[in-house]
């Protein structure tokens, strides 16, 4: 079974944004996302950086991993993000633009040769052309980069922006999506949807929240506090999901059918395979309810 960790609400706030900072430790999001790359504003980014290292070094944001976006790491703020953070404590990096594998693959040694922890990850925003087409390329850098890579990140705004589609466009997306989606399946990393960025549409953010979670995703990125109680909500297994996992784990376990790979339940064949995706279901409901204790 591939990690099992709550990523349902990714929020994302500019790094420069002190209050956003403090904020965001008594926020309810699984993942706490500080951006040092577009979110902040270029003059603003030296002192960004000084203050995202501070406060993520200050570990206040308790159970919530934080992951912090760099500047490509080809350019010189990329490379100052980098040292200032390789040791401050973030769970992730997550490097923006990427198109190839190379640049995570250099991003894993130059954080190790900064002495970053072994268990601090990486994560990649897919939101280039060229990285949709090389998805399965950059996913499979979860074997190369010392076990670093753990998730992939939809940029939709780049995508919209590079392809040409019109916005919103998210119905012309779905193919790039679900390429993306593939290729973190077939390493076993986490794909994270993309923002919604309409504030006042409550009910189309709801919507993209449960399309997302039906085409696979392990949760969205999000860019206000009003949208992680609806991710939540979408991203996590409902009480239907639980009893049925439940149920499965019960059927196969009974003496008749321990020998049995296939049998009927409510009159629908059902499989082994289903008693691991029933075992996930339930390992994602416990781990939840444990960031609620
Ligand atoms: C979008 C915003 C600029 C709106 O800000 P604002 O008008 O201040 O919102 P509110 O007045 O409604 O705020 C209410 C309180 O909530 C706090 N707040 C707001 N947003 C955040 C946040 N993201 N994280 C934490 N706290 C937040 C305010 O401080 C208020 O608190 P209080 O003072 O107690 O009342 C703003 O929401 C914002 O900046 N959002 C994040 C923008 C961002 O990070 N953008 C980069 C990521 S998007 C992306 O990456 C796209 C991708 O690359 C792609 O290509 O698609
Ligand atoms: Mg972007």
């Amino acid at each position: 079974m591939s990690e099992i960790r709550p990523r349902r609400s990714v929020l994302a706030m500019p790094g420069s944004n002190a209050r956003a900072l403090v904020k965001a430790q008594t926020l309810p999001a699984d993942v706490i996302l500080i951006d040092l790359e577009d979110g902040t504003a270029p003059d603003a980014k030296a002192a960004a950086r000084a203050q995202v290292a501070a406060a993520v070094a200050a570990r206040g944001f308790g159970h919530r991993e934080v992951v912090v976006r760099i500047n490509p790491p080809e350019t010189e703020d990329g490379e100052a993000d980098l040292a200032a953070l390789a040791r401050a404590g973030a769970d992730a990096i997550l490097v923006p633009k990427v198109r190839t594998s190379d640049t995570l693959i250099a991003v894993g040694s130059r954080l190790r040769r900064l002495g970053a922890p072994s268990d601090t990850r990486v994560w990649a925003m897919i939101e280039t052309p060229l990285a949709v087409v090389n998805a399965a390329e950059i996913a499979g850098a979860a074997r190369d980069v010392d076990g670093r890579l753990s998730a992939l990140v939809i940029g939709p705004n780049d995508l919209l922006k590079a392809a040409r589609i019109r916005p919103p466009g998210r119905s012309a997306l779905v193919p790039w999506l679900m390429t993306v989606l593939a290729a973190a399946r077939a390493y076993e990393i986490d794909a994270i949807d993309g923002v919604f960025t309409d504030l006042r549409d409550a009910a189309g953010f709801e919507a993209e929240c449960a399309q997302g979670r039906d085409l696979g995703f392990d949760g969205k990125m999000l860019i206000h506090p009003s949208q992680i109680d609806p991710a939540n909500a979408a991203f996590a297994p409902d009480a239907e999901e639980i009893a049925q996992a439940r149920r499965m784990l019960d059927v196969f376990d009974a003496p008749e059918n321990r020998a049995r790979g296939v049998v009927a339940v409510d009159g629908k064949m059902v499989e082994r395979l289903h008693v691991e995706v029933s075992r996930r279901t339930l390992a994602m409901a416990e781990a939840i309810a444990r960031l609620g204790a």
